[in-house]
Order: structure tokens, then C-alpha cells, then sequence
């Protein structure tokens, strides 16, 4: 069959950003609205950093099954993002420095324990799929980027507007991000533009990004489950205490 054009597949993917990004959950309403009490900040920032310590793995896994060399030289950038030099760091530091803001030891943060298991469930199924999927689903895949400056500008202002916590300090992730991820986002929007030239790719491009926005969505249906009343912690789930450092200043309500 033949392909879309160019442009309708660019909105077709866009339009799965428009009705099913994570930016639409109620957890991220609450956030940014500062309707979300220290505990649920801190769980956000526990199970959220599952996620980002993933990514650069999911990233190799992608590397690992690549044979374009000019293809492997564009996305190893996404590793250095995230790790940095040894006495710099990159992403998941300054992760755990939000972490560190939001009184939590970053050590207990690191070691993923209190992860919640659908959280789990949902970012280990995204590290598979850019394993075992053809190159063009895993590119697709990491399109969800179309999307997210728009909610890491939206979380800066809501951060720093609502909660004490929030300065410059605790929120470079994100700020680091806005000029990180427009790079990734182009060349991977060409990538799946240029490659998805038959009608069955288009869909199983289109299926990719929706699986992914899918694993976001959990990641914080997840959250909302256990965390927001009447909350439901899971077994192994993060009680609310284990890891908070005693001389955190932000204890109680969102501030
Ligand atoms: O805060 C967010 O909402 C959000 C979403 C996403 C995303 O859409 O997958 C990423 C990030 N942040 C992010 O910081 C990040 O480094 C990142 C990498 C990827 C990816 O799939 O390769 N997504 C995302």
C-alpha cells in the first residue's frame, strides 16, 4: 500500500503526542499545580529515576544493533547526555541533585529499591522494545521528545512557583534538557520520516510511538495508585520514609 505523505505521517505522529502524552495525567496536574504534598513529590522523584537511569542503557541496546556507523555517531551523544564525565556527570546526576532538594539521600534514590513494580514493569518492557524491535520502532519509539519540552518548561515554572524546594540548582535536569533535546528529537524525526517509506512502516512507526507513550502513562497510573488517596502502596512500593534525610527541611504539605 502506499505510504502516507511526509507531511500527514509527521501530524499522524504529532496527533499521538496531542491525545496520549503523559503531559494530559492528572499526577502531572497535580504536580505542577502544587497540589502535591512532599511524599508524593519524593515518590515522583524515587520511581522517576528509574527512568532516567534506563535510558542510557536502552540507548547502548540501540547502539549495540547498529552497523551505520553515521547512525551510531549521531545517537551515542544520548549516553554522554545522560552519564557525562566522571567528574562532571550528566542527567542522572543532576537527577539525583533534584533528589537532594527534595531532602531524599541520593544513595537510597540510586539504588532503586522502593521502585514501584509497575514502574518497573513498564520502563524495563521500553528497554526491550529498542532491543528486540527493527531500528526504525526503537527510533520511533524515542519520539515522545517531540513532546517533551513543552512539560519540562510547564514543571520548571510550576516547580519554582509552588514548592520551596525548587531553584535553579534542584531543577537543571530539566533546563539542561530543553537545549539536549531538540537535537535528539530532529534527527530522529528525520530518521523515521525518511525510513518509514512504506504504509505498513508508517503504522508500525505510529504503534511504536504509542507504545511508548503508553509506558509513560503507566509510570504515573502507577503513582497516582499508590500515592494519591486512597493510596495503595504494593508490596516493595517506597513507604514514604525510608531514604528522607532527617534534616529535610520540607517536610508536611506542598510548600
Ligand atoms: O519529563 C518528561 O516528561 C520526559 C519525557 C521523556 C519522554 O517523552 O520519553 C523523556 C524525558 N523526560 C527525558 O528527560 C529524557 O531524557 C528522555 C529520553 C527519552 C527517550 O525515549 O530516549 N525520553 C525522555
Amino acid at each position: 500500500m502506499t505510504a502516507q505523505p511526509r507531511e500527514t505521517f509527521e501530524a499522524r505522529l504529532r496527533a499521538i503526542g496531542e491525545t496520549r502524552y503523559h503531559d494530559k495525567h492528572p499526577f502531572h496536574s497535580m504536580l505542577h499545580g502544587g497540589q502535591c504534598t512532599m511524599t508524593q513529590v519524593r515518590a515522583w522523584v524515587v520511581n522517576r529515576y528509574y527512568y532516567q537511569s534506563r535510558i542510557p542503557m536502552k540507548d547502548a541496546a540501540f547502539l549495540s544493533r547498529c552497523t551505520d556507523p553515521d547512525l551510531r555517531r549521531a545517537w551515542r551523544s544520548r549516553i554522554e547526555d545522560h552519564d557525562g564525565g566522571v567528574a562532571e556527570g550528566g542527567g542522572i546526576r543532576r537527577w539525583l541533585k533534584l533528589a537532594e532538594a527534595v531532602g531524599l539521600d541520593p544513595v537510597y534514590v540510586a539504588s532503586t529499591e522502593g521502585v514501584l513494580p509497575a514502574t518497573r514493569f513498564a520502563v524495563d518492557a521500553y528497554v526491550a522494545f529498542v532491543r528486540e524491535k527493527p531500528m526504525l520502532e526503537a527510533v520511533a519509539a524515542s519520539l515522545t521528545e517531540l513532546f517533551a519540552p513543552k512539560i519540562h518548561s510547564q514543571r520548571i515554572a510550576g516547580l519554582l512557583e509552588h514548592y520551596a524546594f525548587a531553584d535553579d540548582a534542584a531543577l537543571s535536569y530539566f533546563r539542561t534538557r530543553l537545549n539536549e533535546a531538540p537535537k535528539d528529537v530532529a534527527f530522529g524525526l528525520a530518521y523515521v520520516l525518511d525510513h518509514a517509506d512504506t504504509l505498513e512502516k508508517q503504522d508500525a512507526a505510529a504503534a511504536a510511538l504509542t507504545f511508548k507513550t503508553d509506558v509513560l502513562w503507566s509510570q504515573l497510573d502507577a503513582l497516582h495508585s499508590a500515592y494519591v488517596t486512597p493510596a495503595r502502596i504494593p508490596p516493595g512500593g517506597w513507604d514514604g520514609e525510608t531514604g528522607v534525610r532527617e534534616s529535610a527541611q520540607y517536610q508536611g504539605a506542598a510548600q
